[in-house]
């Protein structure tokens, strides 16, 4: 690229030298946390206890099981789908089309993981096999991100991200040039931020849990908890799967390796923890604990999605009668901001639920190990910093009536303190 073309965007994550970090740490993070797991003292700070050789990592079957999967579901995302919506518009003033079947996807899934089961598949041998796995996605997704990368340098001006255009080839390797990488009509990005790791990570999960009740006779009512909010999670992100297309990954975010990576590898296996920990490390849970942490569940819920639909809603159509009540500031832009209801009570109601309810997914592991709550502290970094990025993108695009927003619902996450 030249300079001419390289894009005058601030960098993120550090720049160059902080994404080269991330490119290592992340994948070093996910085998460490799939090693602490299995170990005795499931450790999170400190060093595994031992590190596996290559024959360990890699296997050709394993990653033919892996093509298998990818393939299955690109065929389920190829399936005739009961709506198509359309995204934001471009800079090019286009939209794009995207078939709304991912919850028909994870139901015909679970439908041939079912027969295959009682044909005798055995997916109790998944959890012995999450090693290789892990390996070949990471392979995989690197592999992945660096086509995104080449056919990206052949793609117009008008189709390249915001971000991932500084001219720095790793940093852009990193954040991802293009916008929305298509083969025809078939969209990269969208599919793997919904599908095969999403999906993947609920099979994993119910892998573990056959795999307990193979051991100890019957699953445990910790592993049962985690094992259900975390498929609620799923099946709510592809139940409510159009509105995945006003993400920041959608409409601002190149794809690259981070979500490539991202959307593949790092949440199947380490967003399973929870489910992997108490498969090596099984935990005592009562009834009276077992409710409280189902009610916090449920509060989390009800944050998450109010949020989410009440934004969503107002989005789409701001006279609905659900939200023509509600409060707002106009904006130079046309749109509106909310400042009653769930997005008068912090700016960013959404991260609070999705914040409890990573809580109630780590809690079922008890207390005595800080391993389960690796998915709570990182999602909060997460959060913290997506929500930083999120508000520089928003007084970029509001000027004064972000700022009058700030004014007038001062916090950011969690109300009078952050
Ligand atoms: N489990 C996981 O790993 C992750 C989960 N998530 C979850 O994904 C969901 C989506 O998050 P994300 O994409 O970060 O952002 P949001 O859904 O919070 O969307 C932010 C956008 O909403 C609009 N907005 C902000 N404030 C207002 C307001 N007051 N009134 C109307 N519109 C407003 C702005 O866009 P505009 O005005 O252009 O519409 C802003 O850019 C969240 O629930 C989050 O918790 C996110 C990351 C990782
Ligand atoms: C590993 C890196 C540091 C960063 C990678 C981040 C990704 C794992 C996440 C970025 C945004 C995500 C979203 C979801 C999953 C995690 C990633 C891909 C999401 C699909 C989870 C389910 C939710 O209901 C959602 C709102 C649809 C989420 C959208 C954002």
């Amino acid at each position: 690229m030249t300079p001419r073309e390289a894009s005058q965007a601030p960098l993120e994550f550090g720049g160059p030298l902080g994404v080269t970090a991330m490119l290592l740490l992340l994948p070093a993070t996910m085998f460490h946390l799939l090693l602490a797991a299995r170990s005795g003292p499931a450790r999170l700070l400190g060093p595994p206890a031992y590190l596996p050789g290559l024959e360990e990592l890699w296997s050709p079957r394993v990653l033919l099981l892996l093509f298998i999967w990818l393939g299955l579901q690109v065929a389920l995302y190829l399936l005739p789908a009961r709506k198509v919506a359309e995204g934001l518009e471009l800079k090019d003033k286009s939209r794009l089309r995207y078939p709304i079947n991912g919850f028909q996807a994870l139901v015909l899934t679970a439908v041939l993981v079912g027969l295959g089961v009682s044909a005798g598949l055995p997916l109790g041998a998944l959890p012995g096999m999450l090693l290789p796995m892990a390996f070949a996605t990471t392979l995989t997704s690197f592999i992945f991100s660096l086509l995104l990368y080449a056919k990206a340098l052949a793609a117009p001006v008008s189709a390249l991200a915001p971000g991932g255009n500084s001219g720095n080839h790793i940093y852009d390797f990193f954040l991802g040039r293009e916008l929305n990488p298509r083969l025809g009509s078939f969209d990269f990005k969208y599919f793997c931020e919904l599908r095969p790791g999403l999906i993947g990570w609920v099979i994993i999960n119910l892998a573990l849990l056959m795999q307990e009740a193979e051991l100890r006779g019957s699953p445990s009512l910790a592993m049962c908890l985690v094992n259900g909010f975390q498929l609620l999670y799923v099946g709510d992100a592809l139940w409510y799967e159009e509105s995945v297309l006003t993400t920041m990954d959608i409409i601002h975010d190149g794809f690259g390796f981070m979500l490539a990576f991202g959307d593949l590898a790092w949440v199947p296996f380490t967003y399973s923890l929870q489910a992997q920990f108490l498969l090596y490390h099984p935990q005592p849970l009562g009834l009276p604990m077992a409710l409280l942490i189902c009610f916090i569940k449920a509060i989390g819920y009800y944050i998450f999605r109010g949020a989410n639909s009440q934004k969503n809603t107002f989005r789409k159509n701001p006279s609905d009668p659900s939200v023509a009540g509600l409060e707002t500031i106009p904006t130079a832009t046309g749109r509106q901001l909310l400042v009653s209801g769930w997005w008068g009570m912090v700016r960013h109601p959404n991260y609070l639920g999705d914040l409890i309810m990573a809580l109630a997914w780590s809690l079922p592991c008890g207390i005595s190990h800080l391993l389960p709550y690796f998915y709570l502290l990182y999602f909060t970094a997460l959060l913290v910093h997506r929500e930083a990025r999120d508000e520089q993108q928003c007084l970029r695009k509001y000027g004064r009536a972000w700022q009058e927003y700030c004014k007038r619902v001062p916090y950011r996450i969690l109300p009078y303190v952050y």
